[in-house]
């Protein structure tokens, strides 16, 4: 079944609308995640969904009907199941009696008069599911959060849905129960064929269990695809204004989002906009990331050439915003990589390689080096005093061949990162070419 939001702008009452404009499609076979910071509209969202509040523009569509001009609250409930973001249940109901009411929807008079046996088989399945049997004859209102939780999920459940909306589903939930609730809605997406919408806080469980996700700011879709993306560093840092390493989930190739504490010894002193000229940083395997920072504090602006994803410089480049040409794990740089990072290389104020060892995969970074010393751009290489290039020359000689190349053609050599920023330290704009007085 689909359920849609076209264009709607929705309100409190208030002069500004909470959500604008908004559009979204959910359709039945999906788990769709809806995420996004602390008052951003989620909540708003569900309860337009839920034919609870009404759009000031727009329409929602239940199939080809306006739910809200076309479908009656009963109608609506036929179709929707809602597990609200608040567990509190007002009356001394037990939890099957709160089940039950899963099935008025379907029933033609009172709910506890017109049901049937087989409303009752339905009742147990959905507390089954659920994993809330065993507390059938327990008052609603005794449950803990979790538990109750539960329990308005099997009431959705009862009311046999084209469309369930969770609103913070896992909120009160332990780890092992929510990655049950997450695996149980994934499979009626999946197998029953119903479309389930979820507003959750942990992106990880987001993209772990989601199809696609909606990530809202300022009550607008600032993001709508796939987990991978949607779950950027930079969506999530313009969001949420908060931090995050990507990686990938070892097991399922999903993003998996870890945040990065605000380290005052890693954010103080970097001027937001750089002072300098871009530097492009041949580096990998964590030769580059202390060396980016200190660079980036003293002003530069940072480019890292080729590095694949999982590279632990990767991580430090995207952590100062810096833009890297990426290729996939253990793959050697592609040709439209060694385009990108030739490009890199004539916009770049310097170069600076690092003492990353060099093989096969990431030989084009150390030719574009050379490229960009023959071509006369400052190029700053480090080699610490007691190691020898052929120790992290993997290509049987062919790495140190241009390594010789690069020191030729004017290549500054230097043992340590002070001495990368000495010998960029000059070099202020405008961009003086080598053979003046920089280094
Ligand atoms: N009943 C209400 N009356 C007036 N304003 C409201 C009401 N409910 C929500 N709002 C406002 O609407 C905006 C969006 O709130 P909403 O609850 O939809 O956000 P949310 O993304 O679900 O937030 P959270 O993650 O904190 O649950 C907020 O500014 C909130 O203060």
């Amino acid at each position: 079944m689909r359920l849609a939001a076209e264009k709607i702008d929705l309100d409190y009452g208030g002069a500004e609308p909470v959500l604008r404009g908004f559009s979204l499609d959910l359709r039945g076979g999906e788990l769709v995640g809806v995420v996004g910071p602390n008052g951003s509209g989620k909540s708003t969202l569900i309860r337009a969904l839920s034919r609870t509040l009404r759009p000031r523009r727009g329409a929602v569509m239940l199939a080809e009907h306006d739910l809200f001009k076309g479908r009656t609250a009963r109608q609506a409930a036929q179709s929707i199941g809602t597990v609200p973001q608040s567990t509190e249940v007002a009356f001394e109901f037990t939890a099957r009696e709160v089940v039950q009411m899963g099935r008025s929807p379907h029933l033609p008079r009172h709910p506890f008069a017109g049901a049937t046996a087989r409303d009752g088989e339905i009742v147990d399945r959905a507390m089954a599911q659920a994993g809330v049997a065993h507390l059938g004859d327990r008052i609603a209102s005794t449950l803990s959060g979790g538990e109750r939780q539960r329990v308005l999920l099997a009431r959705a459940l009862a009311q046999e849905p084209g469309v369930i909306l969770l609103d913070e589903p896992t909120a009160h939930l332990d780890i092992h129960h929510q990655a049950q609730l997450l695996s149980l809605v994934h499979s009626l997406a999946h197998e029953d064929g119903v479309a389930v919408l979820a507003v959750l806080h942990d992106l990880n469980l987001a993209a772990e269990y989601c199809d696609r996700l909606a990530l809202l700011h300022g009550g607008q879709v600032v993001a709508l695809g796939s987990p991978a993306e949607v779950l950027t560093a930079e969506h999530v840092r313009a969001a949420y204004g908060a931090r995050v390493w990507v990686r990938r989930h070892p097991t399922n190739g999903r993003p998996l989002i870890l945040s990065i504490p605000e380290d005052p010894d890693i954010s103080d002193g970097i001027d937001p906009i750089p002072a300098l000229g871009d530097v492009l940083v041949v580096c990998g395997g964590g030769t580059g990331a202390g060396l980016m920072l200190r660079m980036r504090q003293a002003g530069w602006g940072i480019r890292a050439a080729g590095l694949n994803i999982g590279d632990t410089d990767l991580e430090a480049a995207e952590m100062l915003g810096a833009p890297c040409v990426l290729e996939a794990p253990f793959t050697a740089l592609s040709e439209d990589a060694v385009r990108q990072i030739e490009a890199s290389v004539q916009t770049a104020a310097a170069v600076v390689v690092t003492d990353v060892p060099f093989g096969r995969a990431n030989l084009a970074n150390l030719r574009a080096a050379l490229h960009a010393a023959q071509a006369d751009k400052p190029v700053v290489c480090l080699q610490s005093s007691d190691a020898k290039f052929s120790d992290r020359d993997f290509t049987g000689g062919e790495a140190a061949a241009l390594w010789d190349e690069l020191l030729a053609a004017g290549a500054i050599l230097v043992t340590d990162g002070d001495g990368v920023l000495e010998a960029l330290e000059p070099r202020q704009s405008p961009q003086p070419s080598r053979g003046d007085d920089v280094f």
